[in-house]
């Protein structure tokens, strides 16, 4: 598969790693304006989005106009997820966002939904999310952490919304920290007055996204239409 990276900073790098070892091979590298590079729908098979908030939205929707799929996990732009997705459908093209790639972090989501399910009636436990990321980062809360907090409102019609630190009643509070070479820890906790319950998925590196992300543009290839890593990982293991 002929692979661009849009965006080749920490992710970028671990995700050619990956790709190359998966016997792909990287035809493209953008780290800057998108219209400075020759795009040619013929040559690349899939572009990978791993940049940075303001250029995720323009790197997405330039691919689709040249007929080109695209997975993407950059964070922090998702005002604009739903104007990326019309774009797409009007290309004819195929999208993949996740804002966490990584195997172990679908299963985690998974696990989110179910807990929030189990404690939506029991009123003494309050939730709130903590995410550490390295001092690197540019947006937080993470897109991650937001997954969840909407994962568990949708369980919840009791909360309305999340914010970061202070949050009202019917809010999850998100609590952000950043800390050197930490490369994603996300808890989700249940506090009462008499225990609490905590689920908690730590990274200890970045190659679990890049697998996931390249695993991602492996499904994609010559497809149409816009999908989840939840259709990824069902066609990975058949269910
Ligand atoms: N969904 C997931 O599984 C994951 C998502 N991320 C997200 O991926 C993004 C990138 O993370 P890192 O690689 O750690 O950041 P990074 O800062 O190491 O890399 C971003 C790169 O984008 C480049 N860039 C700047 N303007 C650009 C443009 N117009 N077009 C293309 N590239 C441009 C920068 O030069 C930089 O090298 C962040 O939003 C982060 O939150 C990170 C890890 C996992
Ligand atoms: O910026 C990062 O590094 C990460 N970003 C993603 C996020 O915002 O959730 C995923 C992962 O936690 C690493």
């Amino acid at each position: 598969m002929k692979i661009a990276l849009l965006g080749y900073g920490r992710m970028g790098k671990t995700i050619e790693e990956i790709a190359e070892q998966r016997g792909h091979e990287v035809v493209l590298k953008v780290s800057d304006d998108i219209d400075n590079h020759e795009l040619d729908g013929s040559k690349i098979d899939v572009a990978i989005d791993f940049s940075i908030p303001k250029a995720a939205f323009k790197n997405i929707t330039t691919c689709f106009k040249h007929n080109i799929p695209v997975v993407s996990g950059t964070t922090g732009w998702l005002d604009n997820y739903e104007k990326a997705r019309k774009i797409c459908k009007e290309e004819d093209s195929a999208f993949i966002y996740a804002s966490n790639f990584s195997l172990g972090v679908n299963v985690f989501f998974e696990l989110n939904k179910k807990l929030a399910g189990m404690m939506q009636g029991l009123e003494d436990y309050k939730v709130d999310i903590e995410e550490i990321h390295h001092t690197q980062k540019l947006d937080a809360p993470s897109g991650t952490a937001i997954t969840l907090a909407q994962q568990i409102i949708e369980e919840n019609s009791k909360l309305k919304g999340w914010q970061l630190d202070d949050a009202d009643e019917d809010e999850i509070p998100i609590y952000a920290k950043r800390e050197e070479n930490v490369p994603g820890t996300h808890t989700v906790t249940y506090d009462s007055p008499i225990d609490s319950i905590e689920i908690k998925h730590t990274a200890k590196s970045r190659q679990g996204f890049a697998l996931g992300a390249v695993v991602a543009a492996e499904y994609l290839k010559g497809k149409q239409g816009i999908f989840t890593m939840k259709d990824v990982l069902s066609e990975l293991f058949n269910n």
